[in-house]
């Protein structure tokens, strides 16, 4: 039973929110006990372990619906099997695996490989739009992967936010994985790299670490700008990048600012940045935007005309991530006016609150003021927000406040997980997919973020 990496997030999120809705003793004997199959046609298998079970799986339809949106941004229907009725085959089968002869499931191709990889399977190269601002990174990166470790290693890209350098990471990694799908890949963002690292010290797990990044055919580490100033992560890294560089594995990294801008990076670690070949990406001109648009229209139900396409593109010029988001709000609110064409009047009105949001870009914001203006809005106190109470009407707004940290600050995880009242990085981050993932399907919650963010002009 192997679920690719979507089918993971999905069923982790059902229980999530299973968690949030149902009393622990229920969530224990229900939810604990079921297994996600596979996901076929947009249909959820899941197995529970008895018929007894089934009668409240039915009833948990609102579940797997958010589940289904929040991840796939489409309807999830679902189909429940008793174990004690359902025979090894038909679970197999159920799992898009089959027995082979000798008894043994056979899985399903590839995906395993990818999941430890942190390599997402959907930035190829492909689908990456080639503009005047990101043609020689592109072109830098194609080689890259096409005789890695020779070429130009390390490959250092640096850039905006938003602009595509994490989807080049992936590319190289899927297109090393294709050549060879035994490669060693590893795709990191800077923030993991600090955790594992700081976790195997504390577990006295260094060898583990070690052996895991130093035996790599590719690393790819994303947003090194993070590892400022932290010491033994940094001589930890120097180590890694040698063994790696020695033995011609091939090394990518990102930043937001060229080697020579990152402060507190020891010299050393520059210079063999230098090795390489250090390469930008611009922001993308009005017809790369268009034809980032064009992409994503030609995949939406809704039909989007030329004029509307030049109107968002005309909204959003420096990040892509958000002409993306821009595009997704416009499709949502075409979708829930009912009607099947979106126009210019419907993306003014979905995209109203991008205004605000590049006023308040200028201005410095700090976690406190985000917590204030947060706690405002809900009207509940910024204690409240920094505080342990877990109630939906005080739990859920400090996980808007940390979105909007995230969004709007240089904050790490870490460090707003402490500004949050000493609460773990991984609840930062699970608390900023969640925001990121509801705006996409929440037009309330879109409108109450625009709010908040231009009541902190
Ligand atoms: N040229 C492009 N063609 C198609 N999609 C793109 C292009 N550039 C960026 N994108 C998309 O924009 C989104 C943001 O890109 P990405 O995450 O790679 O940016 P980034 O530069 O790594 O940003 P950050 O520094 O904030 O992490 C992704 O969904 C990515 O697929």
């Amino acid at each position: 039973m192997t679920l690719d990496n979507l089918e993971q997030q999905f069923w982790n999120r059902i229980k999530e929110l299973a968690k949030e809705n149902i009393k622990p003793a229920a969530y224990d004997y229900f939810i604990e006990s079921a297994n996600l199959l596979s996901i076929q046609d947009n249909d959820a298998k899941v197995l529970v372990p008895t018929t007894f079970h089934e009668p409240f799986w039915r009833s948990q339809e609102d579940l797997v619906t958010t589940a289904g949106f929040e991840v796939y941004g489409d309807k999830i229907s679902y189909s429940i099997f008793a174990a004690e009725k359902t025979s090894d085959e038909q679970i197999a089968e159920l799992s898009g695996s089959s027995i082979s002869e000798d008894g043994q499931e056979q899985l399903k191709p590839a995906v395993t490989q990818k999941e430890d990889t942190g390599i997402k399977s959907d930035y190829t190269f492909e689908n990456f739009v080639q503009g005047e601002g990101n043609k020689w990174t592109l072109a830098a990166a194609i080689a890259a992967s096409d005789s890695p470790g020779k070429l130009y290693n390390p490959l250092f890209i640096y850039g905006g936010a938003g602009l595509g350098k994490t989807h080049l990471m992936h590319a190289i990694g899927n297109e090393i994985l294709e050549d060879n799908p035994r490669a060693k890949v590893k795709y990191v963002s800077s923030e993991t790299f600090v955790n594992d690292y700081v976790n195997a010290t504390r577990k006295n797990k260094m060898d583990e670490f070690t052996k895991t990044y130093r035996s790599l055919d590719l690393l790819l580490l994303d947003d090194i700008q993070f590892f400022s100033g932290k010491e033994g992560t940094l001589n930890e890294f120097f180590s890694t990048f040698n063994a790696l560089y020695d033995k011609e594995s091939q090394i990518v990294l990102t930043s937001d600012r060229l080697p020579q801008e990152l402060n507190n990076l020891e010299e050393r670690l520059v210079s063999r940045f230098s090795w390489g070949l250090t390469t930008d990406i611009t922001p993308p001109d009005y017809e790369t935007r268009m034809a980032i648009l064009l992409n994503l229209a030609e995949k939406s139900e809704i039909h989007f005309d030329d004029q509307t396409l030049g109107y968002i593109a005309g909204q959003i010029d420096s990040n892509i991530r958000e002409l993306e988001g821009a595009f997704n709000r416009v499709e949502f609110v075409t979708k829930t006016s009912g009607v099947s064409s979106a126009n210019i009047e419907i993306a003014e009105k979905a995209l109203e609150g991008l205004k605000a949001k590049s006023a308040i870009a200028t201005k410095v914001i700090t976690t406190k003021d985000i917590q204030s203006a947060v706690a405002k809005h809900y009207r509940i106190t910024r204690d409240e927000i920094v505080g342990k109470k877990r109630l939906k009407q005080i739990a859920f707004p400090r996980q808007v406040a940390m979105y909007l940290t995230r969004e709007l600050t240089d904050s790490s995880l870490p460090k707003i997980g402490a500004d949050f009242g000493g609460k773990d990085h991984t609840t930062v981050m699970y608390a900023y997919d969640k925001i990121k993932d509801m705006m996409k399907i929440d037009a309330d919650l879109q409108k109450d973020i625009d709010t908040i963010k231009s009541n902190l002009k």
